[in-house]
């Protein structure tokens, strides 16, 4: 029986797409407790279906296994759809690269907000948009009533993120999944959107897995991180200076170091990883 405080408990996972396909996912095993956890590989290797197996939100081409896959206690693999659709918008939330595609196209910021408000916060219509704007303003959008009148396309990548956050911190989702929310925003306001995040998941005791190909923004903002190459863990991480793993340094090597803008980037020794791998 896990521990109260496990969130996610995800043993020998693997994710094949078709018959015969090769699996984006082979044999991940891990538990997720109230953390921020990272998930990084290049592109490729897995990420985002691991995130999404999760969620079970992958499509039915995708066979999906597991020897255990837990969320609070309680197995996912075999849970009705009815029952995963009210879990995705109560307890478990996926923030994704665009917010615009999450967010209801045909429905005002104020009403999606006030429409979660009535949902999570169990009040009156009445006082749904006054709870909207108090979550919009607490997400440190500025002019609140002017974005409330809004539609998502309207809106910047920025304030879509944090629109998607006001409605979080409603749901107070115990789990959340971030697949590369940040990479589509503006470096300006990528350290409030990940500020946000910090924020929603400490407030509600959260678990967050942060799915990105920037190792070295996601050792700046997670406790630890796994490593994926090929579909598979290759290291996991506290910290970026523990790297052993080849594939590990090549990654840390090939991002911009933002203390030394001007080394010149290296591209992954391919040979070293998969020869490195051949021994394991
Ligand atoms: N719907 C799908 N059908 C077939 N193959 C897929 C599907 N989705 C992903 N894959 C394959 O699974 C592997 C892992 O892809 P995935 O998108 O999970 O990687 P990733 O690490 O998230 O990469 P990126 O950062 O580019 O999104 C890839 O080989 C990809 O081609």
């Amino acid at each position: 029986m896990p521990a109260p405080e496990t969130v996610l408990s995800v043993r020998d996972l693997a994710v094949r797409f078709g018959r015969s396909g090769v699996r984006a996912v082979d044999g991940v095993s891990f538990d997720l407790g109230t953390e921020r956890l990272g998930i990084v590989g290049e592109s490729g290797s897995g990420k985002s279906t691991l995130g999404r197996a999760i969620m079970r939100l992958l499509p039915n081409a995708a066979h999906v296994e597991a020897t255990t896959l837990d969320f609070d206690g309680k197995p996912l693999l075999t849970r009705p759809e009815r029952e995963m659709r009210t879990l995705r918008g109560n307890r478990m939330a996926l923030i994704m690269q665009d917010p615009r595609y999450s967010l209801n196209p045909v429905l005002s910021v104020g009403k999606q907000v006030a429409e979660a408000a009535l949902l999570h916060a169990k009040i009156g219509k009445k006082d749904a948009y006054a709870k909207a704007a108090e979550m919009l303003a607490r997400v440190r959008i500025a002019d609140v009533e002017r974005v409330m009148g809004l539609y998502p396309h309207q809106i910047s990548g920025g304030m879509g993120q944090r629109v998607m956050i006001a409605m979080m911190l409603l749901a107070k989702p115990r789990l959340v999944v971030a697949d590369e929310p940040t990479s589509a925003l503006d470096v300006s306001v990528r350290g409030d959107v990940l500020n946000l995040l910090d924020d929603l998941v400490r407030e509600n005791n959260s678990g967050l897995m942060l799915i990105s190909h920037d190792i070295r923004m996601v050792a700046a903002f997670c406790q630890r991180i796994l490593v994926m190459y090929k579909g598979r863990v290759v290291e996991t991480l506290t910290k970026l200076d523990e790297a052993q793993h080849p594939y590990t340094r090549g990654l840390i090597a090939s991002m911009p170091d933002p203390r030394n803008p001007v080394r010149r980037l290296q591209t992954l020794d391919r040979r070293a990883i998969d020869a490195m791998e051949a021994r394991t």
